[in-house]
């Protein structure tokens, strides 16, 4: 049978239950998912004075063929690109800028150090988002930044924060989509703080100062990542999860959510719902966190299809924005983003194809019993029937067929690093 019958079929199926599956597949085809661009290098970056990793987070694995310039990088995103159906986002840090093998500090970067970014994103049609980058620099090898105790210090990272905004901004007027700029701090302690407080109030006052000038959200959105904890800030994070939730809610700011950012048993998808009956956007960093936040990609598991039908059901399309975070360098980089990416988009086919509204009906009447028959059922159901056929549509390989594609670029181009 082909891919158009078995689709033909599979709809019947979910028909009986009222979904309608075109319709499905429509709303589907307008969510872009903000792909993260660091998968690619093992976020290395960019800069002339590339410095090692640091911030307390990790990147293991050697596999052959990273991307060490833009160029490369670029050419890898495509690839990746060209093997997921919609269309999508393209996340960047920082320390993806060029500037032509001059040395710019952090809190000199301009707008015109993204302009090939900017130009390759005109060029595919899809939007880009940024965040300073507040890690891999001399300026926070002990760990702290906004809220370090020493002004000079924290200067220097607000204005580059501020420069990042306005880098946002940029993206914005250029690309016709607002850019989310989102800021992640590593600042933190080991060990059991004598104070709390204190490294709090001055993030407090370092945002307040970095939001200062206010920009038009047609361009760009300020978003904050609150962790839990780190590599080296095991015992305390100045921006948690609180901090940043009210910081958030008081300032008309958005409240970023990294699923590798909360205890093991807390998940993100329990929260989507609470959030926005106060705030009318949140942002999502959807990771793995395999025992603690090591990024894994994502796979199609039971928190990713939670975080899909928490967004479907709530009919929060639009209002959450969907970001991915993860990088191994265990496996090929570009098959990395293919997998993660596809499951993301998996994760709200299957929410779109759950008769949601049935289900809601169940548990208002109290009927709990027909609430997780149909919940169980549905797993069964031909879901991948109509994955294909949206893949098809969307003119992306079906089923497994991306991966010969990502073999083919492996030995011509990847091998050839
Ligand atoms: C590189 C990312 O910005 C970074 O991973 C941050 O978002 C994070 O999740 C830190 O744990
Ligand atoms: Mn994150």
């Amino acid at each position: 049978m082909s891919v158009k019958e078995n689709f033909e079929k599979a709809k019947l199926d979910y028909e009986r239950w009222g979904v309608n599956v075109e319709e499905a597949l429509e709303k589907l085809k307008s969510v872009p998912i903000s792909i993260h661009c660091w998968q690619g290098d093992d976020i290395g970056g960019f800069e002339v004075n590339q410095q090692e990793l640091s911030g307390g987070i990790d990147v293991t694995g050697n596999y052959p063929g990273k991307a060490t310039n833009p160029e490369q990088l670029r050419s890898d995103i495509e690839k990746a690109l060209s093997l997921i159906p919609g269309k999508h986002r393209i996340n960047l840090h920082a320390i993806y800028g060029e500037t032509n093998g001059e040395v710019v500090e952090r809190d000199e970067i301009k707008p015109e150090h993204f302009e090939n970014w900017v130009n390759w994103a005109k060029q595919h049609g899809i939007g880009l988002d940024f965040n300073p980058t507040l890690f891999s620099h001399p300026k926070a090898e002990d760990g702290l930044t906004l809220a370090h105790p020493d002004k000079e210090t924290r200067d220097f990272w607000i204005r580059h924060c501020i420069a990042s905004r306005k880098i946002g901004e940029y993206f914005g007027k250029e690309l016709g989509t607002p850019a989310l700029t989102n800021i992640w701090i590593p600042d933190g302690y080991k060990d059991i703080p004598s104070d709390r407080l204190t490294p709090r109030q001055r993030l407090k006052d370092s945002l307040d100062e970095i939001f200062k000038e206010e920009i038009d959200e047609k361009y760009n959105i300020d978003a904050v990542e609150s962790k839990l904890f780190g590599i080296g800030s095991e015992a305390y994070v100045v921006g948690s999860h609180e901090f940043y939730l009210g910081y958030a809610l008081k300032n008309n700011k958005l409240c970023l959510l990294d699923t590798g950012h909360y205890h093991p048993t807390e998940v993100v998808s329990n929260k989507i719902s609470a959030m926005l009956l106060y705030s009318d956007q949140l942002a999502l960093h959807v990771s793995r966190p395999v025992r603690w936040d090591s990024d894994h990609v994502i796979v199609l598991d039971d928190e990713l299809r939670e975080i899909g039908l928490e967004i479907v059901r709530n009919d929060a399309l639009d209002k959450v924005m969907i970001g991915l975070d993860f990088f191994d360098a265990s496996i090929n980089r570009v098959a990395a983003w293919t997998i993660g990416t596809r499951n993301m988009i998996k994760s709200l086919l299957y929410a779109l194809l759950l008769p949601n509204d049935t289900l809601k009906q169940f548990q208002e009447e109290g009927n709990f019993t027909d609430r997780l028959a149909l919940f169980e059922e549905f797993k069964t159901y031909p879901f991948g029937a109509i994955w294909d056929y949206y893949c098809e549509q969307m003119e992306v390989p079906v089923k497994e067929a991306w991966l010969d594609e990502v073999k083919t670029y492996e030995k011509e181009v990847l091998s050839k690093r």
